[in-house]
């Protein structure tokens, strides 16, 4: 136990830039790393208990160390030998876990059944991380707070960098408790040594959210092409992105937006493969501008090509009336910005000229427009770092 122990870990959000829709089909697509970000901290106490301050849920929850050190009990002889993560029977594992966190009280009257799956990745995380390090006991407590910076259910990665975070910190916990100064020593390895402590914490993270880029991507940062279920692979040289992110605030599924496609390509096979192999050539060829170092800017050639991207989509039935909006009001200003994620709501982004802060009085404008059509504005950059883990020290 190691009552001083407090650290941070942060994970960002992701955007596609391109390749929706065609992905599921087996097309490339590319996305990145945003910079909006969850922040989590741990503070280890000598408590006897787990507390959970998440200010999604808006309450603390509490769960007593013994409950949890009971559960423990109960599953570590099952996987204690186990190569974990790699070799866990996922839905095994988590129906037990669920069972633990519906039968567990947290708070007075508190609707456990409500956020299952969020409290059920937690312990997930904590139960396996812990037993694949051989500890099936937890003599100290401790608390976990969580700072929401990404929109939920949106489209943004939100669930993909909750559970970097979980991983992450549950990781470094465990690692901390059998060497204090664990942290320290990681944020002084060489880069080989980090990606491998790093793959640990992706590959963990997978297991609450099934999505293999999304968890990659949140994890190592950067800009990636990737096909789906593969890891994805990160494009090389490119430099951030500075981009505006706008919500248009239309709530949206993006299984709906999914099915919505599949129900056209089996209406008209030939029609949508022909709009998936042009999509294909946009990812092509942003790949290519953005792994280029020689071009002086990026912004015009990008920009033709979200355009292009935004009408394919929209042949595909899955914009929307505020989406084609948010296009036209960007277009006054001399940006493109496309729908990203599954469309039908959500958001759209736009990619920024490289001194827009200067052209401070014109940004401004586009923003107040945008703001006053109902949509919210956020200009954030694309491509930025992955996970980091801190010390904090308490002053
Ligand atoms: N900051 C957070 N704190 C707690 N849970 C989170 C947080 N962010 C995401 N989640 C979990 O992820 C779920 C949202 O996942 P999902 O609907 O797939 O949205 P997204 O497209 O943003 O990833 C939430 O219901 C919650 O379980
Ligand atoms: C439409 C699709 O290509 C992207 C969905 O993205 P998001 O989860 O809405 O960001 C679906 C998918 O790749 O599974």
């Amino acid at each position: 136990m190691h009552p001083t122990l407090k650290f941070a870990v942060s994970a960002p959000g992701k955007v596609i830039l391109n390749g929706e829709h065609s992905v599921v089909y087996g097309k490339a697509a590319i996305a990145g790393t945003i910079g909006l970000r969850n922040i989590l901290t741990l503070q280890a106490n000598s408590l006897s208990k787990i507390s959970i301050n998440l200010d999604i849920l808006h309450n603390v929850l509490e769960c007593d160390l013994s409950d949890f050190n009971s559960l423990l009990e109960i599953i570590y002889p099952i996987y204690k030998n186990q190569d974990l993560p790699k070799n866990l029977n996922h839905n095994e594992f988590l129906d037990k876990i669920k069972n633990f966190v519906l039968n567990t009280k947290f708070f007075e009257n508190f609707n456990v059944a409500d956020h299952v799956n969020t409290l059920s990745a937690l312990f997930y995380l904590l139960s396996g991380i812990l037993i694949s390090n051989d500890i099936h006991k937890l003599t100290g407590g401790f608390i976990v707070s969580m700072k929401s910076g990404i929109t939920t259910g949106a489209g943004l990665g939100s669930s993909a960098s909750y559970g970097v975070c979980l991983a992450g910190s549950f990781y470094f916990y465990t690692k901390s408790l059998k060497s204090i100064d664990f942290i320290e020593r990681f944020n002084k390895m060489s880069d080989d040594e980090q990606v491998s402590i790093k793959t640990e914490i992706s590959d963990w993270a997978f297991c609450s959210e099934k999505i293999m880029a999304n968890n990659t991507i949140c994890t190592f940062g950067g800009l990636v092409k990737f096909y789906r279920n593969q890891k994805p692979t990160p494009l090389k040289f490119a430099k951030s992105l500075n981009i505006l992110l706008i919500d248009s605030c239309v709530s949206r599924s993006t299984a709906a937006m999914v099915e919505k496609v599949l129900n056209q390509k089996t209406e008209n096979a030939h029609r949508v493969q022909e709009v998936f192999d042009k999509i294909e050539k946009v990812v092509d060829e942003v790949a290519k501008i953005l792994e280029d170092e020689s071009l002086p800017t990026r912004f015009r050639q990008l920009s033709e090509l979200f355009s292009k991207n935004h009408q394919l989509l929209s042949e595909l039935n899955v914009s929307h009336k505020e989406l084609d909006n948010i296009q036209q009001i960007c277009a006054r200003y001399g940006l493109s910005s496309k729908l990203t994620g599954a469309g039908g709501g959500g958001y759209a982004i736009a990619v920024l000229p490289d001194d827009y802060q200067q052209r401070h009085d014109e940004f401004s404008k586009l923003t107040e427009e945008l703001t006053g059509a109902g949509y919210q504005v956020r200009d954030t950059t694309v491509g930025n770092v992955g996970f980091q883990v801190d010390i904090v020290k308490n002053e």
